[in-house]
């Protein structure tokens, strides 16, 4: 493709892709140069020329010599329209999901609703990329603009035409996943997390509202929680775009949920669709997960899915990896559930999850990640204190930090809470004093393969680990 058929100018250049780090620029990229927390991307613009970059996207003010400038008030944007132009198709059906918790979930339990209804579907998020045969991880929950363009092309061509990602805020506040059309926008909840990036919760909660005043397209449609304190506010947003609104949740207008009740292995629901109540057996426990259950539903639906179809796929659908896994039954009997609880409004869900089904005691092992918002920190201790019988204090992903330092903050409000760094013996602690009838909870890390330490990962599984520990 040419610059001079990509961008509004005069240029026969041959543009071979994009990059956004001047040590990745082939002979032939345009070159996005944007400040970032650490570096200026425009102090890379002279060697990135060098390299062979054919045109440079920064801010009007840059220092650009010898290759076009293309600069617009907002460049992210101009390099995201761009780069979409450039590495275009992309899979017909598109849907994004915010919110504070809730967000891998719900694109993975959409992309199995998806596939239940015989599409061929993805999604994209913290987990990665996954597909029914291959999940690929890719480092972030929204992937930079490249990455994520190029993987919503290389889906295109292996034949999906269903893709649910995760727009995360850091990723709709940096412009990480632009340039396609997406059909359906959905909210999931609000709560406290990511302080150390946004300056308080109501530039988090814009930065989250981007996608509905800009991502979304203008004739797609919002699927809303309703069950949130700030679900209006949401409601708002949508409707002064213009969208479609479709509300699943208590009360909602095209999923309404009118009861539910726990059951040892899920959960009944009792739903109302278009004046019709359905009976719905959840394969899944926990109140948070049948809300994200809804919120994936409502995407399905507000993206072309009938109900029937979607309701038998609800009542079939496989857990989330790290979401209330249940990683083991100690010797003594007592289930180890693994749950990727890191906000304080996370750790009350999975806790609350759980409390149904403890007839003894709730053991929670618990931590905090480094180098991300400190003032969730006593608040999680707070919450895990007050819904616990007993609590153990552990690393999370130390990072930069002194562990000792962010123990001591989640200890500060859960002053009875026993303090063990180390991981594996916090869990094996818990584990250990478990008797029958009572649950462990691993919080905080899910998923997660590794413990981050200063800048080194070391190989690290809370499933794996719980079940070394039951052994
Ligand atoms: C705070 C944050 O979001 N940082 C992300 C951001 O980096 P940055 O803007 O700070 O970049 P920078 O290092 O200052 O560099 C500025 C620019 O100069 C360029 N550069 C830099 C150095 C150089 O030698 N040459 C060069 O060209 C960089 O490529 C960049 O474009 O842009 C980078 C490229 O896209 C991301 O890799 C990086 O993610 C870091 C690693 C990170 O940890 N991000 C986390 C906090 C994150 O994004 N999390 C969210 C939410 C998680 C969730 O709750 O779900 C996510 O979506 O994953
Ligand atoms: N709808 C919900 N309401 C409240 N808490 C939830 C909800 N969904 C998930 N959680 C909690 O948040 C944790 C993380 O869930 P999930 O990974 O789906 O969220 P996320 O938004 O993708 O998180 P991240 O921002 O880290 O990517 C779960 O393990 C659970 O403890
Ligand atoms: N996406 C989240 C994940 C946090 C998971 C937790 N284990 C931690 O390291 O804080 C973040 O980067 O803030
Ligand atoms: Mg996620």
């Amino acid at each position: 493709m040419k610059l001079g058929d990509l961008a509004d100018l005069e240029s026969e250049s041959q543009v071979t892709g994009f990059a956004l780090d001047h040590r990745k620029v082939a002979p032939g990229n345009i070159f996005g140069a944007f400040p970032g927390t650490r570096f200026n991307g425009e102090d890379f613009i002279a060697e990135a020329v060098s390299r062979g970059a054919v045109a440079v996207v920064a801010a009007p003010g840059a220092v650009v010599e010898g290759v076009p400038h293309l600069s617009a008030d907002e460049p992210r944007l101009l390099f995201a329209d761009l780069a979409a132009r450039f590495y275009a198709p992309f899979p017909a059906t598109i849907a994004a999901v915010t919110g504070t918790n809730g967000k891998t979930s719900t694109v993975e339990l959409t992309r199995q609703l998806w596939r239940m209804a015989g599409h061929r579907s993805a999604s994209i998020g913290t987990l990665g990329v996954t597909t029914a045969d291959d999940q690929v991880s890719t480092g972030l929950t929204t992937p930079d603009i490249v990455t994520f363009l190029n993987n919503m092309a290389g889906l295109k061509r292996m034949g999906i035409s269903h893709v649910a990602y995760e727009a995360s805020s850091h990723g709709l506040d940096q412009y990480r996943a632009e340039g396609m059309p997406v059909s359906a926008a959905a909210f999931t909840n609000f709560s406290r997390d990511h302080l150390d990036y946004h300056a308080d919760m109501d530039s988090y909660f814009a930065a989250k509202m981007r996608l509905f005043d800009e991502v979304v397209a203008a004739d797609g449609a919002a699927v809303v929680w309703t069950g949130d304190p700030r679900s209006q506010e949401v409601i708002a947003h949508a409707k002064r775009r213009g969208l479609r609104l479709l509300t699943v949740g208590p009360g909602g207008d095209m999923i309404a949920l009118v009861s539910r009740q726990s059951t040892p292995l899920g959960q009944q629901l009792l739903l109302r669709h278009e004046g019709r109540e359905d009976r719905l057996s959840l394969p899944l426990i926990g109140a948070y997960q049948m809300n994200n259950v809804l919120t994936a539903a409502g995407l399905v639906l507000a993206t072309g899915g009938c109900w029937t179809e979607t309701l038998a796929g609800m009542g079939r659908l496989s857990p989330v990896r790290g979401r209330l896994e249940r990683a083991v039954i100690s010797r003594s009997g007592a289930p180890v559930y693994v749950d990727y609880a890191h906000t304080p409004d996370a750790v009350e869900a999975a806790i609350g999850a759980l409390r149904p089904h403890v007839e003894g005691r709730l053991i929670t092992v618990i931590g905090a990640g480094g180098d991300r918002d400190h003032g969730k920190r006593p608040q999680m201790g707070t919450v895990a204190a007050r819904l616990s019988d007993m609590v153990i204090v552990t690393d999370d992903n130390p990072r930069s930090e002194d562990p000792a330092t962010i123990r001591a903050a989640l200890l500060a409000g859960a002053p009875g809470a026993i303090e063990i760094g180390d991981r594996r013996e916090a869990i094996a602690e818990a584990i250990g004093m478990a008797k029958a009838g009572d649950i462990v909870l691993v919080a905080g890390k899910g998923h997660e393969q590794g413990q981050i330490i200063g800048d080194k990962v070391l190989p690290f599984d809370d499933v794996a680990i719980a079940r070394e520990c039951a052994a």
